[in-house]
């Protein structure tokens, strides 16, 4: 019961969904999801795969308590004010400095609070006083990393994170976030196309049908990271695309 956890407790990440439709204006529907449910372990890296169009996104904003208008329940392991989310656009705001652009996600009561630690770690120490026009496309997108950490969420969402990114920079960033998911107690819930880089950081992998999406499978990653070697990661790629044509790619 969730009045006796301590707190600061974490709890799973719960999420059923046992119905989600669209409804068009003229009396059309399109069923988005159909008993969808999973959960994630307190502290652990979960990724969610499905084809284009199942209904990741539609799922994300569920859990954000963006969409109430669904069948189902959600349990998130920290308060609502304790998401951190990194969306596939940085979104930042062109007029604010990059250390304005990360405050502004903080409770007024914790504005003042220092982050250089913060700005240190996502390598940005340099850049605080910078504008987004100023900034390469890899650094905006350190800064949403760290408007999403600076908050000290329990849950941290990343929807498509890594997307339009060079390969080098792509790969600086999955190190940054899989470190910083390694030192914090966070649970991570990441949406991806992208099935080496779920391989490559994930704990738990979820895969998701065609829409309506639900669950398909569930895969336990529990290789060390810096084992996970691109000949391994590959190997794991084509044993998953046999296991389930429909969701991972050949
Ligand atoms: N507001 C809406 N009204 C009607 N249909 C919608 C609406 N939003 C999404 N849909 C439909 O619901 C289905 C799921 O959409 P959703 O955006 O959740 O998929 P997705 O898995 O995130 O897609 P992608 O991988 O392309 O980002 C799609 O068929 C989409 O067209």
């Amino acid at each position: 019961m969730s009045d006796t956890q301590p707190v600061g407790a974490q709890g799973a990440l719960d999420v059923r969904i046992a119905r989600k439709t669209y409804r068009s204006g003229r009396g059309g529907a399109v069923e988005a999801v159909r008993g969808l449910a999973f959960s994630v372990t307190p502290g652990s890296f979960a990724t969610l795969i499905g084809p284009s169009g199942c209904g990741k996104s539609t799922t994300l904003r569920i859990l954000l308590g963006l969409d109430d208008d669904f069948e189902g329940e959600v349990r998130l392991p920290g308060s609502d004010e304790s998401v951190g989310m990194v969306f596939q656009e940085p979104r930042l705001l062109p007029w604010r400095t990059v250390e304005e652009n990360v405050r502004l996600a903080l409770p007024k009561a914790r504005a003042d609070r220092p982050l250089d630690a913060l700005f240190e770690e996502v390598g940005l120490a340099e850049a605080r006083d910078r504008y987004p026009s100023e900034l390469s496309l890899g650094m905006e997108r350190r800064v949403a990393i760290a408007r999403a950490l600076a908050v000290e969420p329990a849950l941290l969402v990343l929807d498509e994170p890594f997307v339009s990114l060079d390969d080098p920079t792509a790969a600086r960033l999955r190190r940054l976030v899989a470190e910083a998911a390694r030192r914090r107690a966070m649970t991570v819930l990441m949406v991806t196309h992208n099935i080496r880089e779920a391989i490559e950081l994930s704990d738990q992998l979820i895969l998701l049908a065609p829409r309506p999406t639900r669950v398909v499978g569930e895969v336990t990653l529990d290789r060390p990271r810096e084992a996970r070697t691109a000949v391994w990661i590959e190997a794991e790629r084509v044993a998953l695309a046999t296991r389930f044509p429909a969701t991972v790619e050949a």
